[in-house]
């Protein structure tokens, strides 16, 4: 798109799980970004938070963006949606998004391969773009692992890959841990299933070379914590991300939307939104 064709008018856009953590740092970063409008904010039926005003609950003053439960009403008057929920709610929230052709942001962790199928089957019908995490940090240290992988070979270097969280999470590894584990596998040319160590307990016998480990720790309010260890005989390269504001995702879920509305549909990662993948 030249930029004469660029949309000269604010992108309009949903956020689903308003009254969440992301749902409520959605609003607030969407109501400071020039380039885009809150025009749509949904909760799950039953929510105590249906009929408030969006703007109210994320405490940046009345919006006059009511919370609905009525997804596909409000998905009919915005131009993208922003979705950090659940894998079922996501994957409910694609199908209608691809029914009323508008950009979906998926930040949910957590998805089955299932889940990703169904996923990938609404892209074709609208564009999608998913990431497990969207900051531009985390996704610079995936370039960085991939690289590091790649050079530090597993006969010589051992991947583990350490992760802390808030004591809500319900999803471990954490979304941002596989993305991390991909980035190592794709730099050692392995498939991450194939080699991945998802737990330890009791007798495990010695570590398998060319595996890649994984270690999840819940506790208190962390945002979200990453380091992947290249561990080898007498050194350790330790590559690490320390997100310290859930801010960071939402610029980078509003980024994705404002870049998604000029896409053809399909699904993107957040690589390619930050032009990472070239
Ligand atoms: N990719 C990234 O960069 C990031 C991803 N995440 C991921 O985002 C997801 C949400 O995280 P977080 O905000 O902390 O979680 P929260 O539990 O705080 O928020 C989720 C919100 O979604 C709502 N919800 C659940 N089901 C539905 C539904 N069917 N329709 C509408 N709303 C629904 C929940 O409502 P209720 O509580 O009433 O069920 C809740 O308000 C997680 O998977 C997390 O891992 C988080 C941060 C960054
Ligand atoms: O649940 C969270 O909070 C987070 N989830 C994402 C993940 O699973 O990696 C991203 C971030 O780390 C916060």
């Amino acid at each position: 798109m030249s930029p004469a064709e660029q949309p000269t008018t604010p992108m309009k856009l949903a956020v689903v799980g308003a009254a969440g953590r992301m749902g409520q740092t959605l609003i607030r970063v969407i109501h400071a970004t020039p380039g885009a409008i809150l025009a749509g904010a949904i909760e799950r039926p039953g929510s105590p938070h249906i009929g408030s005003d969006a703007g109210d609950l994320a405490g940046v003053g009345n919006l006059g963006v009511s919370i609905t439960d009525d997804a596909a009403a409000a998905f009919a008057g915005v131009e993208g949606v922003l979705d950090f929920t659940t894998p079922a709610a996501s994957v409910a929230f694609a199908e209608l998004a691809a029914q009323a052709r508008i950009v979906h942001v998926i930040g949910t962790t957590g998805c089955t391969s299932e889940d990703e199928v169904k996923i990938a089957a609404a892209a074709r019908h609208a564009v999608v773009i998913k990431s497990g995490n969207m900051s531009l940090g985390v996704n610079l240290l995936a370039v960085l692992v991939k690289q590091a992988a790649r050079a530090l070979g597993a006969d010589d270097f051992d991947i583990e890959i350490l992760e802390m969280h808030h004591k809500h999470k319900v999803d471990a590894p954490s979304g941002t841990a596989l993305l991390l584990g991909e980035a190592a596998a794709e730099g050692r040319d392995i498939g991450l299933g194939q080699h991945s160590v998802l737990v330890r307990d009791g007798h495990t016998g010695a570590r398998e070379n060319g595996t890649i480990g994984f270690a999840a720790l819940r506790g208190g309010s962390v945002v979200g914590d990453h380091s992947v260890i290249l561990a080898g005989q007498g050194e350790r390269i330790t590559l690490s991300h320390h997100a310290e504001d859930r801010t960071i995702f939402a610029r980078g879920a509003v980024k994705a939307a404002l870049w998604g509305r000029s896409r053809k549909p399909g699904l993107y990662s957040m690589a390619d939104v930050l032009g990472l993948n070239q």
